[in-house]
């Protein structure tokens, strides 16, 4: 089955794929806890980032990233990794700093990947970042959607989150974006304790119900549905130790429904047996059909953070080159599934790899 994306034509295009969102700086203490840890490892990750750096660095897309970046020693840094993912930093607008963060600051997080009962854990401190305090004005929409052209715009509910601006600056980019007919898709990326300072799940529900009128291709997990869109999902367990795919379709259907503009809605579904192992699967609705994805159970996780980046990732390349929504659902289950063999928040995947994996490739070795 084929589901006719409208893409603009390539040749049309200065960019395949950008993406909007916040990059932090990553501190990872590697096998080690936060708390005690005497060095970390650095890495650059947003969770709209990561799928444009994914689109580029595995899948051969040309990407760029729309952020901001306050204009010091971290946001160089910040853009020294975002080239070597190979995607372009020309959008980026840097803002100035007084030297200590007072004015705007670039983000941090410190996450540790959790190991057998461990759990995951992550501590940010993000408050008053550049790109927190960057508005619509700060960005000239109409001439990347539309003098540079762009195929596909990827946006989420993290950036979102951010700010009273940011909010304003995801529906001002989504709707220049639709003007020059890109493609858009958004995560909505539930983090509680983002929207707390902000009117909490309440205006979680308003911002994201807004924005979901203009997305092509919204994308979630096991629970934002529910909390960013209030959509009930019957039959799963409070803990959601298991998933009741038939509520997911039946919800999924309902989505469909009431925003008769989605050409897509894809979920995750991970159900945690231990932070070292999950199973993994995922599920994509188009045109009133719903495709599984292949299923991954027991799938042994180095880290969790950005898995369903990744997963997002595989499935807009599928969308765009495929236009088959089961290849999609597989393409961003695989990629998903590689991500997190890795350390890091972004895939260390080839194309290769994934059509691997996707076509049920073992894990020998090759040498
Ligand atoms: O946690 C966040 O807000 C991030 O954007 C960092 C990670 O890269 C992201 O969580 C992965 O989805």
């Amino acid at each position: 089955m084929k589901v006719n994306m409208n893409l603009r034509p390539a040749e049309e295009c200065k960019f395949d794929a950008v993406s909007l969102g916040e990059i932090m700086l990553r501190l990872d203490p590697g096998e080690g806890r936060i708390r005690t840890a005497r060095s970390f490892r650095a890495w650059e990750g947003g969770g709209e980032y990561n799928v444009i750096r994914g689109l580029h660095k595995c899948f051969g897309m040309n990407t760029a990233v729309i952020t901001a970046f306050a204009d010091n020693e971290v946001g160089k840094l910040m853009k020294d990794f975002i080239e070597q993912g190979g995607v372009d930093t020309s959008l980026i607008n840097w803002k100035k700093t007084d030297g200590i963060g007072r004015l705007c600051r670039n983000g941090i997080n410190f996450t540790e990947r959790g190991f057998g009962i461990r759990g995951a854990v992550g501590c940010s401190d993000r408050a008053n970042t550049a790109i927190s305090q960057a508005t619509p004005e700060d960005f000239d929409f109409d001439y990347i959607f539309g003098t540079l052209g762009v195929r596909w715009l990827h946006t989420g509910g993290i950036y979102a989150a951010l700010s009273e601006q940011s909010c304003k600056t995801v529906i001002e980019a989504i709707k220049t974006a639709k003007k020059y007919g890109t493609i858009v898709s958004y995560d909505l990326n539930y983090r509680p304790s983002m929207w707390s300072a902000i009117g909490g799940l309440e205006k979680a529900q308003e911002v994201n119900k807004e924005i979901a009128k203009y997305v092509d291709v919204m994308i979630g997990n096991e629970e934002d549905f529910t909390a960013c869109l209030g959509f009930k999902i019957e039959g799963n367990d409070e803990n959601l130790k298991s998933l009741n795919i038939e509520g997911y379709k039946k919800m999924i259907n309902e989505a469909a429904k009431t925003y008769p503009n989605f050409k897509v809605v894809a979920t995750t579904l991970r159900t945690v047996k231990t932070a070292t192992v999950n199973d993994w699967k995922a599920m994509c609705w188009a045109d009133g059909e719903i495709f599984m994805s292949k299923e991954y159970p027991g799938l042994e996780i180095m880290d969790r953070v950005g898995g369903g980046d990744s997963f997002a990732s595989g499935l807009v390349y599928g969308l765009m080159t495929t236009e088959d929504p089961e290849a999609a659902v597989n393409y961003g289950a695989a990629h998903g599934a590689l991500a997190m063999t890795t350390p890091g928040d972004t895939s260390m995947a080839s194309k290769d790899e994934v059509e691997g994996i996707m076509g049920g490739a073992g894990a020998r070795v090759k040498r």
